[in-house]
């Protein structure tokens, strides 16, 4: 890196405090600010009781030292080589080496050409030696990390005389909360001063924060980002990571700057409100055959464009999107998958992330080990299924559980929910039409949910809300595995695995005569029942299950007090409901990672007082019934009610509507 650049004339000697949110904003100090920098870290140096004069510190870590220090960077090391390696390519025989210290300025790895090492060697330039600004005064490894800038220093701003004839170049690495974790550095000879040499490291730093943040977001969704749809896929683009359901989790530099939030204000946004689409819509735009660019809109109201990568939980998503596109490869146009039903078709690829095989649903309920064990053994033999259970107990993903683990998994997976679906549309969702069956704007024909479901398997959710009069023609469809589209004459051959789902009573139904008893008889091959939450004995991993879920980067858990209340609690909503309450509880909760009563919301906590009250009244109803005194019974009450509250006096005075006092005087052992 030969160069006649004057270093005095450099113009980017370090970015500013900008620089730190973004590449594009890497601006320019000026050369007082520059100066300013370096007297400051001078002034460091001497506080340290540094003297110019003095002898560098050559005493390196022991073996030992180092090889931990090499572990305790494992991360840092596996993802910096490569880089280093490309930065070398680009300076090599230029009397440079590249540079890789840990937070503290320790050298972790080097670089180089064997002259200059040699040279680098005598200041102690070598894996295992810090320079950090109290070791060596200022330098642009220990300056990078004191201001936490991308740093150059040049021969005599050097503190160390012994320094002067280096010339470096140091950017800091920050990890995916923006915490400085280490330092990429390029020293040379100071008469190979080269003015670019600050951009390709800073560059560099770039490229193995993005590896870093990639790597800690594996099982996130990523979207990669930019104005300009030639620079998604490059340095330039920003990266930004959420949960399986949207909530914002993390982003890169670049990321940061052209959302032009901090982090903190980050927190509380989700993919729609950063980007105005909804989750749902960005896994149904990768479910066609040939997704393009995504064409995004930031709050600011600026357009970005940005692909997005599903890492989610267990690849079922991309085993759904593949299966798509190998379908659309092959399909004549007509028989492509028509947008439909949009509501099932939404939660199916909600529910798609999550779900695999029947053994991810098996977490310890006896119940549901029964129900599997009934449902493994008519796999594949063409025997309908009839889920049964209360909303949300996950009737979808048992339906989509089931399809992924029979024969015909590698085949579509169809749902309709009845209920979501206007009645005057049902029937031509299901059947499909034929050109100009309908006078008007839906005149092009369409292949129905029964077809788009051939050779793979048709979930039929809410099957208590289909219309009487289509119950026939569905059962014919069944019987005669013939479907004709509306508008038709042709029948065409349909061969399609039935899974119902119901939370209404059947056989109520039918006694109403609001169900025709033929089709119940004929979809009710197996019929199994899902236990509501409160039924549940697997109430601890579920909610581990759900936690690391939502929240695929940091480790959440439950405090032993509110788990005891979940496993008390009705749960009405279900699966539903517990995932909601985890999700919102989890950011509440953010960086204490235990979550906590304070964490819940007030509907919540509101429900479990209301029934704490009412069991109050029945246990108060029974004592006095079987003839206790006033003093008995309030004691009762108030021995309860401390019992419920772990024996918090306070709260249990704020619950029963008491003072403190008025506690201690009925139960003096409270005291
Ligand atoms: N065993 C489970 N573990 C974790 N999450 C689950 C489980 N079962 C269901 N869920 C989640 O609960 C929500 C509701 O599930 P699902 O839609 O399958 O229930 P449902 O019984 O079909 O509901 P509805 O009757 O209202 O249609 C979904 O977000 C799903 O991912």
């Amino acid at each position: 890196m030969q160069s006649s650049d004057n270093p005095d004339q450099r113009s980017v000697s370090h970015a500013t405090q900008a620089s730190k949110q973004g590449n594009d904003a890497r601006g320019t100090l000026s050369a007082c600010d520059d100066a300013m920098m370096i007297e400051e870290s001078r002034q460091r140096s001497k506080a340290y009781g540094l003297s110019e004069a003095e002898k560098p510190d050559f005493s390196p870590i022991g073996r030992p030292d180092l090889a931990l220090l090499l572990d305790q960077n494992r991360i840092l090391h596996t993802h910096a080589i490569p880089v280093m390696e490309t930065l070398y390519e680009q300076i090599i025989n230029t009397h440079n080496m590249v540079i890789l210290t840990d937070v503290n300025g320790l050298i972790v790895h080097t670089l180089g050409d064997d002259d200059f090492l040699e040279k680098a060697n005598r200041v102690a330039l070598k894996p295992g030696v810090t320079w950090s600004e109290a070791s060596k005064g200022t330098n642009a490894i220990g300056t990078a990390i004191a201001e936490q800038l991308p740093v150059q220093i040049h021969a005599h701003e050097h503190f160390l005389v012994a320094n002067h004839f280096l010339t470096c170049s140091a950017a800091p690495i920050l990890d995916h909360r923006g915490n400085v974790i280490g330092v990429l550095d390029v020293t040379g000879d100071q008469s190979s001063f080269h003015k670019h040499t600050m951009a390709l490291v800073r560059m560099s730093a770039q490229m193995i924060e993005n590896h870093l943040f990639l790597a800690a977001f594996q099982d996130a969704i990523t979207l990669h980002f930019n104005t300009r749809p030639e620079f998604v896929g490059t340095l330039m683009e920003g990266i930004v990571s959420f949960s399986p359901s949207g909530k914002f989790l993390s982003a890169n530099r670049t990321g940061l700057f052209q959302l032009g939030l901090p982090m903190s204000a980050l927190q509380s946004h989700t993919f729609s409100s950063l980007f105005g689409l909804s989750i749902t819509a960005l896994f149904d735009h990768y479910r066609t055959a040939m997704p393009g660019l995504l064409n995004l809109c930031m709050p600011s109201g600026v357009r970005v464009y940005g692909r997005a990568q599903l890492h989610v939980a267990n690849n079922a998503f991309h085993r759904s999107v593949e299966l798509v596109r190998a379908n659309a490869a092959t399909e004549p146009e007509a028989h492509k998958p028509a947008v439909a039903g949009k509501t099932a078709d939404n939660r199916t690829s909600q529910i798609a992330r999550r779900m695999s095989g029947l053994r991810y649903l098996n977490t310890g309920d006896p119940q549901v080990a029964a129900l599997i064990e009934k449902v493994n053994k008519v796999l594949g033999r063409d025997i309908p299924i009839l889920i049964m259970g209360e909303t949300g107990t996950g009737k979808e993903l048992l339906a989509q559980a089931i399809h992924n683990d029979s024969p015909r998994a590698s085949g579509p997976f169809v749902a309709v929910n009845c209920a979501s679906i206007p009645e005057t549309l049902i029937e031509s969702e299901l059947f499909g039409y034929e050109d100009g069956a309908f006078t008007g704007a839906r005149k092009k024909g369409a292949v129905g949910k029964i077809l788009q479901a051939n050779g793979g398997t048709l979930f039929l959710d809410e099957i208590g809300d289909m219309p009487f009069s289509l119950q026939s023609r569905l059962l014919r469809v069944l019987q005669e595995r013939m479907v004709t589209p509306l508008g038709s004459t042709k029948s065409i051959t349909v061969n399609v695995e039935l899974i119902c789902a119901t939370n209404r009573n059947l056989r109520d139904l039918i006694t109403k005569g609001e169900f025709r008893e033929d089709l119940y008889y004929r979809l009710n091959g197996l019929v199994v029942k899902l236990p509501p939450l409160r039924e549940r004995t697997d109430m601890d991993i579920v909610v581990e299950k759900i936690l690391i879920a939502e929240s695929a980067s940091e480790r959440y858990t439950v405090a032993p007090e509110i788990m005891a209340l979940f496993k008390l609690h009705n749960w009405p909503g279900n699966f539903r409901q517990l995932t909601n309450l985890l999700r919102t509880a989890i950011v509440m909760a953010d960086q204490q990672h235990e979550i906590q009563h304070q964490h819940l919301p007030d509907d919540f906590l509101e429900d479990i007082e209301l029934a704490r009250a009412s069991e109050q009244t029945d246990n108060t109803k029974w004592l006095v019934s079987s003839g206790a005194n006033l003093e008995q019974v309030e004691r009762s009450v108030i021995e309860k009610a401390l019992a419920s509250h772990g024996g918090n006096v306070s709260a249990t005075a704020r619950a029963l509507g008491v003072s403190r006092n008025t506690i201690y005087r009925k139960i003096p052992l409270a005291k």
